[in-house]
């Protein structure tokens, strides 16, 4: 998962510390010592990108297929490796063989970075960035990086490590976590899923009720897309494979009433989450939006999640800023990131809508889901060791 533009961001590194070196000039002396943690697992069964595929858990035969993942771009040369037992000797911490840290107070100026941000602010457009989400990066490396005081013994890599960890936390927020966000509120905890057709979000309103469940909390589910032909008995059949219950009523039959209906099954069942779809009907907005209204007014849903694909990049960013401004979003989903080497959608989208990101979708099974925790993906994209 975006490894084109990981790759591209551990070069911006390296040019980052040797413009830095540069401006120290002979003040950085060479230090071995043992630096930074080896990557902690997540969460106890909740891996953070990689989750493992269940045994048996096919989806049913998609609609449509699949498209082909998105050309990786030429990795750039391969990173120093550093033999196993290197590890082991720190218990865990991973070393670095040489360490450059500062000998004496040093400040950084605007010139002595101008190059790397230069190349930063390339990079991160290439890979789809959104424009203000870049300058906001660059905003944030500037003002980290330029003028203040490196004390004696500060490492070189931590400077830089911390401005990029910094100024990219930044623009992805705090995140929302859905688990704490159910303890929080009375149940049931209505969710209204929404996005354009196409994208996956018949298959990730199934990943989150499996994820839900997972997680000790019960689910039904609403079939919202009266609209198009098939949807009712795909998140039917999905219900099926998951053993939850779907509520359903005839193909063309008014959503509010079936959401309705489901709130009102959640609430006599004791269910803890109602997760609503929606028709994804972007190309009448005047009918999606009456539509949407009209199920606000009558299910009140607590969050209300857009879903859109990581691998449209830009248009991603685009289509949920608008669909925000029309109708208004509590949290987004990106599908396909697994597919996506550039991670732009899913860098500028909290800072383009204001809005977090709950969940990315990672590939085709139920357990294809992570929750969206910037810590961990700033983790990834950086690499957690030199
Ligand atoms: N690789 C990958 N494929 C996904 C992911 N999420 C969904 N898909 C696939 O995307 C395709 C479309 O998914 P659907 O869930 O049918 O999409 P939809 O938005 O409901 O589309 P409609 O049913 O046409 O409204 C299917 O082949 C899914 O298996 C993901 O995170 N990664």
């Amino acid at each position: 998962m975006f490894e084109g533009l990981k790759n591209k961001l551990q070069n911006i590194k390296e040019k980052f510390g040797h413009s830095i070196q540069d401006a120290a000039g002979e003040a950085v002396r060479e230090e071995v010592r043992p630096e930074i943690p080896a990557p902690a697992p997540a969460e106890v069964g909740e891996p953070v990108f990689e989750p493992e595929k269940p045994a048996v858990e096919p989806l049913p035969e998609p609609l449509a297929p699949a498209p082909e993942p998105a050309p990786r771009a030429p990795a750039p040369a391969a990173p120093e490796v550093r033999p196993a037992e290197e590890r082991k000797r720190f218990g865990g911490l991973v070393s670095r063989v040489k360490t450059l840290v500062l000998e004496r107070e040093l400040v950084i100026s605007e010139k002595d970075i101008e190059e790397p941000l230069f190349e930063l602010e390339m990079v991160l457009l290439e890979n789809d960035v959104a424009l203000e989400v870049t300058d906001a990066i660059i905003g944030y490396m500037r003002e980290d990086l330029v003028g203040s005081h490196r004390k004696i013994g500060t490492s070189v890599d931590e400077i830089v490590m911390s401005a990029l960890r910094g100024a990219l936390l930044k623009v992805l927020g705090e995140g929302l976590d859905l688990l704490e966000y159910i303890k929080a509120h009375d149940r049931p905890v209505k969710i209204l899923i929404t996005g354009v057709n196409g994208t996956g979000k018949t298959t990730s309103i199934a990943k989150i009720a499996h994820y839900l469940k997972a997680n000790g909390h019960s689910v039904v589910i609403g079939a919202g897309d009266t609209f198009r032909a098939g949807a009712i008995d795909q998140i039917a059949e999905h219900g099926r494979r998951l053993d939850i219950k779907v509520i359903k009523h005839q193909e063309g039959s008014d959503p509010a009433a079936v959401l309705y209906d489901s709130v009102e099954y959640a609430r006599g069942h004791g269910i803890d989450v109602v997760l609503a779809d929606t028709a994804g009907r972007f190309h009448n907005r005047k009918n999606l939006m009456n539509q949407l209204e009209k199920i606000r007014r009558v299910m009140k849903p607590d969050l209300v999640v857009y879903v859109d694909e990581a691998v449209a990049g830009n248009d991603a960013v685009v289509r949920a800023k608008d669909f925000n401004d029309l109708v208004g979003t509590d949290a987004v989903m990106l599908t396909k990131a697994d597919m996506d080497s550039r991670g732009g959608a899913a860098i500028s989208i909290a800072q383009t809508i204001g809005k977090p990101i709950l969940f990315l979708g990672t590939g085709q099974a139920y357990s294809d889901i992570v929750p969206f925790r910037p810590e961990a993906v700033v983790g990834e994209l950086l690499g957690a060791e030199e």
